[in-house]
C-alpha cells in the first residue's frame, strides 16, 4: 500500500530530515512511528500526504508514483488518504457537519447522498447530536473525533496522523485509540507518529523507530523503547 524506496529530504535550511528511508506498509496494517523529538518523523510521514517532496528516492502509494503526480493530481492521492494532526485543523467559521462535508469529495452525488454519508462517520465517531455545534463548543477530545470523521469520509485506504493525541488527556487519547482501531479493522491502514508511551506500548503493533532521519528499528509487535 506505500512503498518508500532510497527516501532523502534535505530542506533548504540544510537540515538533513530524512536519512536514506525503505519501508513499504501492506495493505491493513496499523503501524506506529516513534522516535525522539526532531528524528524525522513528521517529516517522514508529511512525504506520504506529499506535504512535502523528498529530495531524492521514490514513494508509491496504492500504485501511485509521487514524484511522477501532477500538481493537479494531488487530489486524487488525497482521496486514497485521510490526515489527522494533532491540533485538529477544524475550520472555526464551519459547524461539525460543515467541515465533514466540505472534505468530501463530491462527485456527481446527490444531497441526500452527500448528508448521508456525513451522518454516517459522524455516527461512527458518535458527534451526530454535535452536527450543528461550531468547533469552539466542543472539548478537545471531540474536536479530534470530528476531524477523524473528516479524515475518512472519502473511505481513504490510508490513514495518517501526526501526534494525533498529543493534546489530549490520558481517557481522552484511549477513546481515538478505539476509534483507529474500529477503522483498521475495516481495513484502512494506519500509520501514526506518536510519543505516547503507554499507547503504544499496550498496543502491540508495528512499531518503526526513526532516528537521525533513519530507521532505527522496525518491530512487528513492537514497544516505544524510549523514556516517556
Ligand atoms: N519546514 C522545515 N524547514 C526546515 N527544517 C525543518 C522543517 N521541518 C522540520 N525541519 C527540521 O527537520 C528535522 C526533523 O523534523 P521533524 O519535524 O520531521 O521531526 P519529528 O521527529 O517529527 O519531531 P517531533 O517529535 O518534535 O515532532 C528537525 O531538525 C527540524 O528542525
Amino acid at each position: 500500500m506505500i512503498e518508500m524506496h532510497n527516501v532523502f529530504k534535505k530542506y533548504s535550511n540544510g537540515v538533513q530530515a530524512v536519512n536514506g528511508i525503505d519501508i513499504t506498509f501492506k495493505a491493513g496494517e496499523f503501524a506506529y512511528v516513534v522516535g525522539p523529538s526532531g528524528a524525522g518523523k513528521s517529516t517522514f510521514i508529511k512525504m506520504m500526504y506529499r506535504e512535502e517532496k523528498p529530495t531524492s528516492g521514490s514513494i508509491i502509494i496504492d500504485g501511485i508514483d509521487l514524484s511522477k503526480l501532477k500538481e493537479r493530481h494531488v487530489p486524487l492521492l488525497r482521496r486514497k488518504i485521510g490526515v489527522v494532526f494533532q491540533d485538529f485543523k477544524l475550520l472555526p467559521q464551519l459547524t461539525v457537519y460543515e467541515n465533514v462535508a466540505f472534505a468530501l469529495e463530491v462527485i456527481e452525488e446527490t444531497p441526500k447522498s452527500i448528508k448521508k454519508r456525513v451522518m454516517e462517520v459522524l455516527d461512527l465517531v458518535k458527534l451526530k447530536h454535535k452536527a450543528r455545534a461550531f468547533p469552539n463548543e466542543l472539548s478537545g477530545g471531540e474536536q479530534q473525533r470530528v476531524s477523524i470523521a473528516r479524515s475518512i469520509v472519502n473511505n481513504p485506504k490510508v490513514m495518517i496522523a501526526d501526534e494525533p493525541t498529543g493534546n489530549l488527556d490520558p481517557d481522552t487519547s484511549w477513546e481515538i485509540m478505539k476509534l483507529f482501531e474500529e477503522i483498521n479493522e475495516r481495513g484502512t491502514t494506519i500509520v501514526m507518529a506518536t510519543h505516547n508511551k503507554e499507547i503504544v506500548n499496550t498496543m502491540k503493533r508495528r512499531v518503526i523507530a526513526i532516528e537521525y532521519g533513519k530507521i532505527a528499528r522496525d518491530e512487528v509487535k513492537g514497544d516505544y523503547g524510549y523514556e516517556a
